[in-house]
């Protein structure tokens, strides 16, 4: 039986999108995989790279709030993982607590930093004086609220409140409707060209120099290749200094993005492939 990863504990975003994953993965269906909770990323992405664990399932953006940092530089720590899938999964947020009360008397607010970012209005408009406390995720949060009888909230999915006997005091709390987070599965072998459309994800280390960035997507650029994403980190060794993430479309084996793969070799530019993987396409409810 294979190993997945979540980032829980149970009743957490990541729990509910990779339980709606498998479903749509008929491979994954015929012997269903052991699902494991971590109370972090980095833990979680690491007893993946150990091979504790077959698969790890982890946050990457959100539509609302944008990336999810960690796990991008997890993900660049990290030296014998590859990204295999992904998957986009709505999210609606909800505010939970002991028993049905006024937003005014609720004092403090607890959730995963994710969740607060993207309920940052309706906090600000409703709930202006309540201390905010971050947690390691929106589970967690509901967990630690729910065995204290104090004016305390937590934000989180909808399944929490019954998984943690809570009440759900307010529905869709997020400030986009339409909030949507794509989670990736990660593995420890490349995964094969798919049938359909597939993506490519690369991490590029950039000098600081004019140009330099110009210079790597002109190569794609040159040869037709589509960017669906870029999106820079700090390369943590100078303030400044930055490393990129970039989506490219098609399989890493396609001729055109070996090609530029070989002319940023030689410009000295160093790359690290994330993985090769089918695209998701989002549902039509998301986006
Ligand atoms: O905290 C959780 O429940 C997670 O799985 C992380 C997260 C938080 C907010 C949106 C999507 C995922």
């Amino acid at each position: 039986m294979k190993k997945i990863g979540y980032l829980g504990p149970k009743g957490s975003f990541s729990e509910e999108a990779i339980h709606l994953f498998i479903a749509s993965q008929p491979e994954l269906n015929d012997s269903l995989p052991e699902l494991i909770a971590f109370p972090t990323i980095p833990r979680l992405l690491f007893a993946c790279n150990d091979k504790e664990i077959d698969l790890a399932f982890v946050p990457l953006e959100n539509s609302t709030e944008g990336q999810v940092g960690v796990t991008m530089d997890t993900l660049g720590q990290t030296e014998h993982l590859f990204i295999t899938n992904e998957f986009i999964h709505s999210i609606d947020q909800c505010l939970l607590a002991h028993e049905p009360m006024p937003l005014e008397q609720i004092e403090r607010v607890y959730s995963h930093e994710q969740a607060i970012g993207q309920c940052r209005d309706f906090l600000e408009n409703h709930l202006p004086n309540a201390q905010q406390i971050t947690c390691l995720s929106t589970a967690e949060a509901t967990h630690r609220i729910s065995s204290i009888r104090e004016n305390w909230a937590a934000i989180g999915p909808r399944r929490a409140a019954q998984l943690y006997n809570l009440h759900l005091v307010r529905e869709c709390i997020q400030d986009a409707t339409l909030n949507a987070t794509r989670f990736v599965l990660v593995g420890h072998s490349l995964a094969e060209m798919s049938d359909g459309e597939d993506k490519t994800s690369l991490l590029v280390i950039a000098e600081n120099t004019p140009g330099a960035l110009y210079r790597i997507l002109g190569e794609f650029a040159k040869r037709h290749i589509n960017l669906s994403r870029i999106e820079s980190r700090p390369s943590k060794r100078k303030l400044g200094e930055y490393v990129f993430f970039v989506d490219v479309d098609g399989y890493v084996f396609a001729p055109p993005i070996q090609d530029v793969l070989w002319a940023l070799k030689e410009e000295h530019i160093s790359v690290k492939l994330l993985g090769s993987y089918p695209k998701a396409h989002p549902h039509e409810r998301i986006f």
